[in-house]
């Protein structure tokens, strides 16, 4: 069992209120991901989860149980840190069961753990080597086989794979994802990158200065943000924003438009405009054009497309996608 629940949680440094007041509902087994710009408070609510900073105010449950007062290695929470936290001096395999040793646990039973988790991981061959002697990849692995071990209540992940080159991000993602499946334990996890988010989780806490802005499936966001800060927060390249009332749309203030819910055409279409820079992706394009009714305004193109800087084309939304907000950036339903 892993249900987390977070009440009016608050956290002060100093004068400086970094948490302002969060509530949260994590359900058993559950995949939870906190995004956000930087500062935003996502690694500290993470640290009062676990234990390492106390909250300023507020009750934090853990399966029911009132857990604020509760040192961090009673608490059942595992944390795996973006530096990987190993010891230098100890094997992989001491590694992964120095916290069940500490926690007194017998050599039969931490060697059975250890060998489960090494399997689940493909860590066997290095169990006898150091640290220093792995791959960033293979540490990193080693730290989230040390939290398997213990078999906690709750994962914690702060940005666990931000110092792993890009093809090694997504094979542990896909690992990450694929322990979630088999160890059905509630995860929570913060990270900056957006296909992370939008690919584990099935809950994703969007915050911004301290607060929550939104929380649902990846889709609910994307396809419904509750405000102009998820929209151009969930999403690449971001969201457009064009004044409603150039677009003659009364009763919104700010219209939204995806740049994939953007048809281009060099005959004719609804903005007329230049464009000024292309970027080619190769699965798609990106077409960065600049028009009287809206300003600038980025197209994302499936494919291949063979447009260039100073082009004449015309842009045209498609009106069933656009998002409307009004005047205090809400989106109007
Ligand atoms: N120990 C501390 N003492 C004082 N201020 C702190 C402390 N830890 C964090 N802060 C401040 O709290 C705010 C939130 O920090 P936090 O690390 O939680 O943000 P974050 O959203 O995780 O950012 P990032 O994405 O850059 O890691 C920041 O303004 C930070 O400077």
């Amino acid at each position: 069992m892993g249900s987390l629940q977070l009440k009016s949680i608050r956290k002060a440094f100093g004068t400086h209120e970094v948490l302002k007041g969060i509530d949260l509902d994590v359900t058993d087994g559950e995949f939870v991901i906190f995004v956000g710009p930087s500062g935003c408070g996502k690694s500290t609510l993470l640290r009062v989860i676990a234990g390492l900073e106390d909250a300023t105010q507020g009750s934090i449950r853990i399966d029911g149980q009132e857990v604020a007062t509760v040192p961090p290695a009673k608490r059942g929470i595992a944390m795996v840190f973006q530096s990987y936290a190993l010891y230098p001096h100890l094997t992989v395999k001491d590694n992964m069961g120095l916290g069940l040793k500490q926690a007194g646990a017998p050599a039969q039973e931490i060697e059975t753990r250890v060998s489960k988790a090494s399997k689940m991981l493909s860590l066997d061959p290095y169990l006898a080597r150091r640290p220093a002697e792995l791959s960033g990849g293979q540490r990193q692995r080693v730290a989230i086989g040390r939290a398997i071990v213990r078999e906690p209540k709750l994962f914690l992940f702060d940005e666990p794979l931000s110092n792993l080159d890009a093809a090694l991000r997504v094979q542990t993602r896909l690992e990450i994802a694929r322990l979630h499946r088999e160890l059905k334990a509630t995860m929570i996890y913060v990270t900056h990158d957006q296909v992370e988010a939008m690919t584990l989780a099935d809950k994703i806490v969007v915050l911004s200065a301290g607060a929550i802005e939104q929380v649902g499936s990846p889709m609910e966001l994307y396809n419904h943000p509750a405000n102009v800060f998820v929209a151009g927060f969930i999403g690449s390249p971001q969201m457009n924003f064009i004044d409603a009332g150039k677009l003659g749309e009364s009763g919104a203030k700010t219209v939204g438009i995806r740049p994939e819910h953007i048809a281009l055409s060099r005959e004719s279409g609804d903005w007329k405009g230049k464009v000024v820079h292309v970027e080619h992706l190769g699965a798609d394009t990106i077409v960065y054009m600049e028009t009287e009714a809206t300003g600038l305004l980025t197209v994302r193109l499936f494919g291949e497309h063979q447009y260039a800087t100073d082009d004449v084309v015309f842009a045209t939304p498609d009106r069933n996608s656009m998002h409307r907000f009004d005047a205090n950036d809400r989106a109007i339903r």
